[in-house]
């Protein structure tokens, strides 16, 4: 039986997130931080462990199948993938900053000055398309210390929080894009059947993380206004209560409008409110 391999991030910001999602996924495999290659003992799939700049190419030329990377990282090494699924983690902006004292104001007071980064694709596209002509320096790394170094009038790095910058006396001036990590995989591979099973068990954990189990009790009285507010994934369940008078409604809520829905719940007379994580949700 053919095997598949995935690549990820060896060690940083994407590798704890991505090993947690692929054993969520019901994967079972060792992580050895020495060892670079892992092989999964329920699923024909072996583990690449890369530098992350590393997995557009080896997915590209087929090396991996797939591979789990920040978009920013496709777009700067120019590759031809299939995005296969959003992951949800690893969300970051590359933006355009400047130092807090900066004479930049607008757009164009760029020409002529100069921007270290070590994003000079994704840049070089961006200076294009707002016709300005300014100076790239690429650098491999703590491109935030480059302005106070002499070395550029402003850079081109990812931000999350805004910590870095504000701690090296940098503001955000403008975003060039926004990225999160990706399952990519070579351009057609969507069609394979071993790897719509791997997205579908991808998205079962997804589709859970961003919802919650809910049970609640309620006056049977109130039973129509307290549905109102629950849609479930088919129908919420009701199950009679031994005291008269009163019900259980179980259902599964979306994470993003779970505070809202608590406070009208609650106004609408349920009591007893337990919320439970959802570890897989199969359509
Ligand atoms: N501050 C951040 N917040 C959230 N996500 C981030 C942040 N910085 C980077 N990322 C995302 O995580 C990816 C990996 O970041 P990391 O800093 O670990 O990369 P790296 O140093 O190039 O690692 P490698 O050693 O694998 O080359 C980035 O390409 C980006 O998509
Ligand atoms: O806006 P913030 O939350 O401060 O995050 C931004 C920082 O995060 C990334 O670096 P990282 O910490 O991953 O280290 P690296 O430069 O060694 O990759 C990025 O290159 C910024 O320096
Ligand atoms: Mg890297």
């Amino acid at each position: 039986m053919k095997t598949l391999k995935i690549a990820i991030q060896k060690s940083g910001r994407l590798n704890e997130k991505s090993v947690e999602l692929l054993k969520n996924c019901g994967l079972s495999f060792e992580n050895y931080k020495s060892s670079l290659i892992s092989p999964v003992s329920n699923f024909p799939l072996e583990i690449l462990f890369l530098r992350d700049d590393d997995i557009p190419e080896y997915v590209q030329d087929g090396i991996a199948d797939l591979g789990i990377v920040g978009e920013n990282v496709i777009q700067e090494t120019e590759v031809k993938v299939s995005y296969l699924q959003k992951l949800g983690f690893g969300k970051c902006s590359l933006k355009v900053a400047i130092t807090n004292n900066s004479d930049i104001e607008q757009l164009s007071d760029l020409n002529g000055k100069s921007i270290a980064t070590t994003y000079p694709v994704i840049l070089g596209k961006f200076l294009q398309k707002n016709s300005i002509d300014a100076d790239i320096r690429t650098i491999s790394g703590s491109v935030e210390i480059s302005p106070g170094l002499g070395l550029a009038d402003a850079i081109c790095d990812l931000v999350s929080t805004g910590g870095t910058l504000k701690s090296n006396g940098l503001k955000a001036f403008a975003d060039v894009m926004s990225s999160e990590a990706v399952l990519i995989g070579r351009k057609g591979s969507e069609n394979d059947i071993l790897i719509q099973e791997l997205i579908q068990r991808i998205q079962s954990v997804l589709r859970a993380k961003e919802t919650k189990y809910v049970v609640l009790n309620a006056p049977s009285a109130n039973l129509a206004e307290v549905l109102a507010l629950l849609p479930g994934v088919k129908s919420p369940s009701v199950v009679p209560l031994a005291e008269e008078g009163w019900v259980a409604v179980h259902t599964v809520i979306p994470e993003r409008d779970f505070w809202d829905r608590i406070s009208q719940l609650k106004q609408a007379g349920a009591q007893g409110i337990v919320v439970m994580p959802i570890e897989k949700i199969i359509l």
